[in-house]
């Protein structure tokens, strides 16, 4: 996952609608091979989308082959309500930009048959050949789209009702009256989200910082469930200093330091050219027996493919020396009269007093062998107790054990 911080939300804003206009025209979209992008609503992205249409005005880009799908919509406001996700889009981005207006898609949250609607939506997005790129922005409570706290990180799109927070946090658009903000909305997966080929995400504020660090720090989590981004193989969170409040100095810095090296290395973002270009075919879904066919349209394994992925081969494996003979000679030490160490091999074989000579031919595999520190010390002197062992002491002085004092009734 790439992490980008900018000093504020207009230069966080602006990195993001260059990076839209550059992928955009690196792919050179065609009407048989449309650009695909997904689309948040919120005040996070509207700065993207005023860069967005002064670029097009400066003829920097252009929307005519680029097909859009919006992440989400509320149910049961009209659609051309102030606040409805359609009204939203069409007066800060599409009426302004060359896009055709059946290139258009977002979800219809007065359709007579909502789940339908959901079906027909994951239908389209095949149709189209995927989404090459997913903007997003970022709920407080760290949803995407309007995958709330506790979604599935499997889910597609589907009807959901909204969190407390999330109608607390969008009252704000509503004129600050709880009542007025619908309780259930219509939204794309997180699954959905994931098979983007690339996923974008702007997190704009200290309101967000919270949920930035939970999704960047901490593991995937469905209470977090923008976190799920951290299994995608191309994703990117762009935010300003403000979002970065939660997170630890040295994330911050690592993310900033790596970003740094990758421009002094002359590149910024390296995309495998599937993802650049799209696939050139339209992608079929594989049902298996395995998951029988549900009311939701393209069915996957409930597990998320990302999470299915192979682990990695390429451990470091330890070579093995030949088998292990366990009954081949090993070190022993006597301690002599004297206090000096005698060591030979349990077949009697006297042993030098090397390092080498532990770990020589004689020793197979030092790790699988039953070893002894002391073994390991070169120097014989070393291996003399620097505190005599009172019982020795006692066996070889009878008149100091005598003046031992006595504890407990035992001599000491
Ligand atoms: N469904 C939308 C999300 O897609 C959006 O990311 C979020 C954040 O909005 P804002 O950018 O206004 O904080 O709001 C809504 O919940």
């Amino acid at each position: 996952m790439r992490f980008i911080i900018r000093d504020n939300a207009e230069a966080a804003s602006a990195h993001v609608a260059n990076y839209i206009v550059d992928r955009i025209n690196h792919f050179a979209p065609t009407p048989a091979h449309p650009f695909v992008l997904g689309l948040p609503t919120g005040s996070s992205p509207l700065g993207v989308y005023k860069s967005l249409v002064e670029k097009y005005k400066a003829g920097e880009v252009s929307f005519e082959n680029v097909v859009t799908f919006n992440m989400d919509e509320y149910i049961g406001i009209p659609r051309d309500h102030p606040e409805s996700y359609h009204s939203f889009m069409w007066k800060h981005f599409f009426s302004h930009v060359n896009i055709h207006p059946s290139n258009v898609h977002i979800l219809d949250g007065n359709a007579p048959n909502l789940e339908a609607e959901c079906v027909q939506y994951e239908a389209k997005i095949q149709a189209a050949g995927g989404i090459d790129l997913f903007l997003a922005g970022m709920g407080e409570d760290g949803h995407i789209a309007f995958n709330e706290p506790g979604s599935s990180l499997a889910s597609r799109t589907r009807v959901k009702t909204l969190a407390y927070g999330t109608i607390l946090a969008n009252s704000r658009f509503f004129n600050d009256d709880l009542h007025k903000v619908p309780k259930m909305a219509l939204t794309v997966g997180v699954q959905t989200v994931l098979e983007a080929r690339e996923v974008v995400v702007l997190a704009i504020g200290a309101r967000k910082a919270i949920a930035l660090q939970r999704c960047i720090e901490q593991g995937v989590n469905h209470m977090w469930t923008l976190s799920a981004v951290q299994l995608h193989p191309h994703s990117m969170i762009v935010c300003d200093e403000d979002a970065t409040l939660e997170l630890q100095v040295k994330t911050v810095r690592y993310f900033k330091d790596i970003e740094k090296a990758a421009q002094a290395q002359g590149f910024e973002h390296i995309l495998p050219s599937k993802v650049r270009t799209g696939p050139a075919t339209v992608p079929t879904t594989i049902v298996t027996d395995e998951f029988p066919a549900s009311t939701i349209h393209c069915p996957q394994p409930t597990t998320s493919r990302l999470l299915r992925a192979t682990p990695a081969t390429e451990y470091p494996v330890r070579s093995r020396s030949p088998s292990p003979d366990l009954s081949a000679p090993r070190l022993q030490h006597h301690l002599r009269p004297d206090n000096s160490v005698e060591t030979e091999y349990t077949d009697g074989t006297a042993a030098e007093y090397t390092t080498a000579a532990v770990f020589s031919s004689r020793s197979t595999t030092p790790d699988l062998i039953p070893d002894r520190m002391a073994s390991r010390i070169g120097d014989p002197s070393l291996l003399v107790r620097s505190t005599p062992n009172p019982e020795r002491q006692r066996s070889r002085s009878p008149a100091l054990a005598s003046s031992m004092p006595m504890v407990n009734g035992i001599k000491a």
